[in-house]
């Protein structure tokens, strides 16, 4: 039994577990003393959150936690996942998806019965991109989100994506598209324009973009999809010769080329986060969304200045609401989890200070491509999933995972591969762009997604065993300590016994994560009173949060989620449970009684 860099140390280590294994998975021969594993030295207790209780009714999904009396089992008092809850019934603990997957809501899937369409497809995370639409609109997709949770019991989490403020085109005046032919002479001009746009001009929302760009530069749509070559300059204008015909799209990003490499003047300093992008970060803040996810980072420190920002305000704001309903247990701040994009080339060189500052990463390729070559795209998607287990911080691979399907219902086999090479370095999360957004098969590309990781996550656990292989080559962290030992120790009972589930108690999410950083063989409950919590744990590799009422007895709290699981029909009698509890620095063997 094996626990090792614990039990180097002078402190105790003994397994309960209690009642009768189950046939198929037994525990080890010789007899187990009936008590907790405890590796405290004490830590103190948390003041009881039992004892606070409160008759306040809040509106929204946002309000506290209200405790039931503690004593017989209520069936309320735990939120699962509806997805999960199906899974787990149908098919055990195995069976159950350990990717996450995120999808951009666009036209296509704005309405509220086509984002529960996604959510019973298996949407973890549903993502607004605020390049494009309203804030009216977001908001709207943003209530629609939270009222399918509030109903349907799902706990799809919000990310906002920002619009940065890169080099991209103007809304082409209201049109859909505009055809670029071979040979045809555009104008790209920082001139604003009200309503009546010059044929063939297209506006730039970069002032210096005239000043920047030299004739004979090449011109990308879209990392390429279009392409142009600068022929002349005239004041504020620049007139191109199209060499790649294509389809322009309203916004779509530019970038200027030199020699063969891409230039980085003066547009290189322009600020990630723009005033823009400020004012829709105080929008998210105010609406209660769950991630933000920052475009074009270049260093660490716009993250850094990001999180402090949250941290001010949604104290203001937790404080204020916490006062209105006059309680008085004290709530992690900042609620709002920081990504950071990876698709600036100045991003490359800071990677593992950014990473390490954000609280998650999006490799994303879509931009990424037209910064760097296409054929340096998958060892950075490589580099950065690692980095992200290092770190202990998720991460987002997105676009172009299934860009076929906007237009047709299958997939290419060249996407199911790239979908299988995601899944098969362990990403925490899979992202849909505009397959989701704008497509004509956002479901079916989701049922690809979900199928495809499911196939291949089994397909990586059956070959490790056959081959005996270590897990993954797991990079040691830099943050160290005893939660992360104890979690890396219980990874490693869980596979070694064969356990149907690791159980964790979780206020912040912190052991939760270091659990999934491990990526064990089976899933991971993790339990927690926060329904923000809750909804952020839903980005993260082989986590499955639930929302439930935690005394300050852990005993009692174990014995209340079997009772309640058992109730669902989500565990059965005789399952094998590996239980870590930060609090009570425990790890415990259980037989489900
Ligand atoms: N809210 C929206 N309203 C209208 N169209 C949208 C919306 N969100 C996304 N789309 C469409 O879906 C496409 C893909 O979405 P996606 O979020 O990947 O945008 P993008 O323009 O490629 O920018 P980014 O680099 O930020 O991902 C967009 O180009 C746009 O046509
Ligand atoms: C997702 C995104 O922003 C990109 O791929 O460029
Ligand atoms: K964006
Ligand atoms: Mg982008």
């Amino acid at each position: 039994m094996v626990v090792p860099s614990l039990s180097a140390t002078s402190q105790s280590l003994r397994f309960s577990f209690s009642i009768t294994p189950s046939p198929s998975r037994t525990l080890p021969k010789q007899p187990l003393p009936k008590s907790s594993v405890r590796l405290s030295r004490y830590v103190p207790l948390l003041k009881p959150i039992s004892a606070v209780k409160t008759e306040v009714s809040v509106p929204d999904e946002r309000k506290p936690p209200i405790f039931p009396t503690v004593g017989g089992p209520n069936v309320e008092a735990i939120e699962a996942d509806k997805v999960t809850e199906a899974e787990l019934k149908e098919n055990g603990f195995r069976s159950t998806r350990r990717t996450k997957i995120v999808c951009t809501i666009g036209p296509r899937t704005c309405g509220f019965e086509e984002l529960e369409a996604l959510a019973v497809g298996g949407m973890n995370v549903a993502r607004i991109n605020m390049c494009h639409g309203t804030r009216e609109w977001h908001r709207q997709v943003i209530e629609r989100v939270r009222r399918l949770n509030a109903e349907k019991g799902f706990a799809v989490a919000v990310m906002m994506d920002t619009q940065g403020s890169e080099i991209h085109m103007g809304d082409l005046g209201g049109a859909a598209s505009a055809k670029a032919e071979d040979g045809e002479h555009w104008t790209f001009t920082v001139r604003p324009f009200d309503v009546n746009f010059p044929e063939r001009t297209i506006s730039v929302n970069y002032d210096g973009f005239a000043e920047d760009v030299k004739v004979g530069d090449e011109l990308l749509v879209d990392g390429g999809m279009v392409r142009f070559v600068v022929t002349e300059k005239i004041g504020p204008d620049v007139s191109c010769c199209c060499t790649d015909p294509g389809l322009l799209l309203p916004r779509a990003n530019l970038t200027f080329w030199r020699n063969g490499s891409l230039v980085r003047e003066r547009n290189a300093m322009l600020p990630t986060l723009s005033s823009k992008d400020w004012l829709d970060i105080d929008f998210g803040i105010a609406e209660g969304i769950d991630f933000i996810a920052v475009s074009f980072v270049k260093s660490a420190e716009v993250i850094k200045h990001l999180k402090s920002y949250i941290a001010t305000q949604s104290t203001e704001s937790t404080c204020k609401f916490y006062l209105t309903v006059m309680t008085i247990f004290v709530q992690p701040c900042s609620n709002i989890a920081v990504i950071a994009k990876i698709e600036s080339i100045d991003s490359l060189k800071h990677l593992e200070e950014i990473i390490s500052a954000s609280d998650g990463a999006m490799v994303a390729r879509g931009d990424l491509g037209a910064q760097i070559p296409l054929e340096q795209v998958p060892s950075v998607q490589k580099r950065i999933v690692e980095l992200g287990r290092k770190f202990d911080k998720p991460v987002i691979v997105a676009s172009q995972l299934l860009e076929s399907m906007i237009e047709y219902p299958i997939p290419t086999r060249a996407e199911v591969a790239d979908v299988s090479e995601a899944v098969g370095q362990q990403a925490d999360a899979l992202m849909l762009s505009g397959e989701s957004a704008m497509g004509q098969y956002p479901e079916k590309a989701l049922a690809v997604l979900r199928s495809v990781s499911l196939r291949i996550e089994r397909w990586w656990r059956e070959e490790k065993h056959r081959a005996a292989l270590e897990p993954l080559t797991m990079p040691s962290s830099v943050c160290g300590g005893v939660p992360e030992e104890m979690c890396n120790a219980a990874v490693k009972m869980a596979n070694k016994l064969k356990a149907d589930a690791l159980f964790v108690y979780t206020k912040t999410g912190h052991m939760a994560s270091l659990l999934s950083r491990g990526r064990p063989d089976c899933p991971i409950f993790a339990f927690t009173t926060m329904p923000s919590v809750r909804r952020r744990l839903n980005l993260q590799w082989g986590l499955m949060p639930f929302s439930l009422s935690l005394s300050d007895d852990m005993e009692s709290n174990l014995n209340r989620a079997f009772s309640l699981l058992k109730a669902r029909g989500m565990i059965n009698s005789g399952g094998l449970i590996i239980v870590v509890s930060d609090k009570l620095r425990s790890i415990q063997v259980i037989n489900v009684p």
